[in-house]
């Protein structure tokens, strides 16, 4: 079976899109991986499959794989190419469209300058709906953030454990360059206390409206870019009254900027969708790795 893909990214954070709009596409997690493989297919973070909604309120219904196969929730970086795979194919002329993703109905507007912004709703700060059992584990306040101990080969690193509709633990680092992300992001993906695993966020503070961040994403390892991961942490650190709206955010891959109110406010995120290269690849081919 022959699979039209296009290759995309949000700020380095890269995908492969799908058009599953004329006929529905079910593969499994092992030739989603392999789709994915950077070395045995095309290599991406995530896959993205565009679909019809079937609900009135909605134009389109997007799903999510990670690299490693899993269906995951959401995807920041992934809607804002979303937007530009749908508007380049001519499969809407709208500027902004409702998409449905698994936790409900997101907006995506494209902008005159290019560039993406996505209404990605209210974050989830309830504990059990990241979800995370902070367990005997010690808790500490900080404004209206509550910091939850985590116990990582010995050392107690304080997290904000937060919801975009995927799970986000976030630290606050002094030199996020020094930090080893890379060594402990596993660690902190599969504690214990997040059942579904977790995005790994490491901020650093530059000024009330600047941080630079690394993520360790659930199912993908560090990416250049995590736009969901870029919410929760600005969210963390509004609530910690460490940062001021808007807050533009320094990745690997580049700028993304996000506007957050309060508890009950959406966070807005505003960042690149880039097309690269479009494709064929015949999945009897596919090889993945034994
Ligand atoms: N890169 C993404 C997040 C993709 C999903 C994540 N790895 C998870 O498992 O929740 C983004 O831009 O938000």
């Amino acid at each position: 079976m022959k699979l039209h893909f296009t290759k995309m990214h949000g700020a380095g954070n890269d995908f492969i899109v799908l058009d599953a709009t004329a006929a529905p596409l079910d593969l499994s997690a092992a030739q989603w991986q392999a789709l994915a493989d950077r070395h045995f297919g095309i290599g991406a973070d995530q896959i993205l499959i565009v679909e019809r909604s079937t609900r009135p309120d909605a134009d389109f219904r997007y799903r999510i794989f990670n690299n490693d196969g899993g269906e995951v929730e959401h995807c920041g970086n992934g809607a804002r190419c979303f937007v530009r795979f749908v508007s380049e194919r001519g499969l809407t002329s709208k500027r902004s469209i409702r998409v449905e993703v698994q936790h409900g109905i997101i907006t995506l507007t494209l902008q005159d300058n290019g560039e993406v912004t996505v209404d990605m709703g209210a974050p989830i700060l309830d504990p059990a709906q990241v979800p995370f059992v902070p367990g005997a584990l010690p808790t500490r306040a900080e404004s209206e953030d509550t910091l939850y101990g985590l116990d990582i080969n010995g050392q107690t690193r304080w997290i904000s454990a937060v919801s975009m509709g995927n799970p986000h633990a976030v630290q606050v680092v002094d030199d996020v360059e020094a930090f080893p992300v890379r060594e402990e992001g596993p660690l902190v993906e599969h504690h214990p206390a997040f059942p579904k695993r977790v995005n790994a966020g490491y901020m650093q503070i530059i000024d009330r409206n600047t941080i630079h961040l690394r993520v360790f994403e659930r199912g993908a390892g560090e990416t250049l870019a995590c736009g969901t991961g870029a919410c929760a942490a600005v969210v963390a650190g509004i609530r910690r009254n460490l940062l001021d709206t808007p807050v533009r955010v320094k990745t690997h891959g580049g700028w993304l900027t996000i506007a957050w109110g309060s508890a009950t406010d959406s966070v807005r995120m505003t960042g690149p969708a880039v097309t690269v290269f479009e494709g064929t690849i015949d999945l009897d081919r596919l090889n993945p790795p034994a």
